[in-house]
C-alpha cells in the first residue's frame, strides 16, 4: 500500500496497551480515509510498540508503522518529537491525528514548531468539505461559547482531538494489513527527563473520579448550598458513586474544577449519570452525553435535562435522595 498522502494516527500505549482515546480517532481516522478513498495508518512509537501492531489492524487501520526502540521506552517528548518528525518526512501524510491527552498535547505542539507546521488543538470535530483535500477542523473556541471551523495551510494538517467525542470500529480480527517496522536515528538528541521507574498504586489507593466511576451523580445549583451539596456528596459516598459537579458550583468555590462535567469541565461517560438539581443547559449536556443512563431529579417539570434523560423525576432532590440510596442499593 502507498503510504504517502494517507490519513495518519499516532497511537498511544499506555502500560503497553492502546489508549481508549487512540481507538477513538481509528474510528474517526477510518471514516476520513474512507470518504476521500484514502488509506489509513496507524503509527506507534515506544518499546513493545510491534505487539500491539496487529490489534491496530483489527481496529480498522490498513498499514501501520512501527517504531520500536528501546530509547523510546517511555514518554519524552523531546524524543518522541525528533522521533515523529523523522517518521512524518520519510512518508509524507496528509492528515495526522493526535489524541489530545497529556502526552499527545505535548507531542502535538513540540512537532507543530519542529515542523513550522499549523496545529489545531483540541478539536471536537473534523472532516472534509470541500472535494480538495483540505480537512475543515472544528474547536470550541473563546471559552466554549463558540465553536469555529479552522483550516490548516501547511501539510500534514496536524490536529489533537479531544476524548470521548468519536467511536471506535468494533474490533475485526479478520482483517488484515501490512506493518512496517520503522528505525529512527534521533540524530544523537538527548532526553531532558528520564523516567526511573513506575509505583503503580494499588487498588485501594486509586480514587474514584467522575471520568473512571461507572456511577457517577451530578450535583447542581438546586443542592442551594455547601451543606446541601455535602449531603449529595454523602449519597454519592452511599452508592459507591463518584460525585461530579455543574460549574455554577465551581464557580462558587464549593467544588474543585476537576469535578466539573462539561464542555469546559470533563467529558464522562458513566454507566449511570445522576443529575441533581441541574437544569440540563448545554455546556452540561455536552459533558455527559457518551453517559448510557441518565437518571435526573429536578423540582422544575420544564427543566431541559428532561428532554435528554432517560429516567426523571420531578420534586425536591433531597426528598429523593433516600429513596433513590434504598432502590439503588437493593439491585447493587
Ligand atoms: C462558555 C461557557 C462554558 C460553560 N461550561 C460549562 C460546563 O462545562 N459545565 C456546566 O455544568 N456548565 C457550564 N456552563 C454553564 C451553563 O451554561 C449553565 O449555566 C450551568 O450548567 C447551570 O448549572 P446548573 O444546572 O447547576 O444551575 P441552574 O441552571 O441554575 O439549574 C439549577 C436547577 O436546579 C433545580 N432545582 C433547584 N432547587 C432544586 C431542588 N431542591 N430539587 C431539585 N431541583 C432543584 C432548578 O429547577 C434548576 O433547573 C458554561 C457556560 C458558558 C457560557
Amino acid at each position: 500500500m502507498e503510504l504517502k498522502q494517507n490519513v495518519w494516527v499516532y497511537i498511544e500505549l499506555v502500560n503497553g496497551t492502546i489508549s481508549p482515546l487512540s481507538l477513538e480517532l481509528l474510528g474517526k481516522g477510518r471514516e476520513l480515509a474512507d470518504s476521500k478513498k484514502n488509506g489509513l495508518v496507524g503509527w506507534i512509537m515506544g518499546e513493545g510498540a510491534a505487539a500491539a501492531a496487529e490489534q491496530v489492524i483489527g481496529y480498522g487501520a490498513d498499514a501501520v508503522v512501527v517504531v520500536d526502540n528501546p530509547e523510546l521506552a517511555s514518554f519524552e517528548s523531546s524524543l518522541y518529537t525528533k522521533a515523529a518528525e523523522e517518521v512524518l518526512n520519510k512518508y509524507e501524510p496528509n492528515v495526522v491525528l493526535i489524541g489530545a491527552s497529556h502526552n499527545g498535547r505535548d507531542l502535538g505542539g513540540r512537532l507543530s514548531a519542529a515542523m513550522n507546521l499549523g496545529l489545531v488543538a483540541d478539536c471536537i470535530n473534523c472532516g472534509y468539505e470541500g472535494d480538495d483535500d483540505s480537512i475543515t477542523w472544528i474547536r470550541p473556541a473563546f471559552t466554549g461559547k463558540l465553536f469555529v471551523k479552522i483550516l490548516t495551510t501547511t501539510r500534514p494538517q496536524l490536529a489533537t482531538i479531544s476524548d470521548k467525542i468519536f467511536r471506535g470500529n468494533v474490533f475485526d480480527a479478520g482483517r488484515t494489513g501490512e506493518i512496517i517496522h520503522e528505525t529512527v536515528s534521533l540524530n544523537g538528541a538527548k532526553p531532558l527527563q528520564q523516567v526511573v521507574g513506575f509505583e503503580p498504586l494499588s487498588a485501594e489507593e486509586q480514587e474514584l473520579t467522575i471520568t473512571n466511576a461507572e456511577i457517577v451523580v451530578g450535583a447542581g445549583r438546586g443542592v442551594g448550598s455547601p451543606e446541601g451539596l455535602q449531603k449529595v456528596a454523602d449519597f454519592a459516598a452511599s452508592i459507591g458513586a463518584a460525585l461530579g459537579v455543574s460549574k455554577p458550583l465551581v464557580d462558587s468555590g464549593w467544588a474543585p474544577h476537576e469535578k466539573q462535567v462539561g464542555i469546559t469541565g470533563s467529558k464522562i461517560a458513566p454507566k449511570i449519570y445522576i443529575a441533581l438539581g441541574i437544569s440540563g443547559a448545554i455546556q452540561h449536556k455536552l459533558g455527559l452525553q457518551d453517559a448510557e443512563l441518565i437518571i435526573a431529579v429536578n423540582s422544575d417539570p420544564d427543566a431541559p435535562i428532561f428532554e435528554f434523560a432517560h429516567y426523571g423525576i420531578v420534586g425536591d432532590l433531597f426528598d429523593a435522595l433516600p429513596v433513590l440510596e434504598e432502590e439503588i442499593k437493593k439491585i447493587k
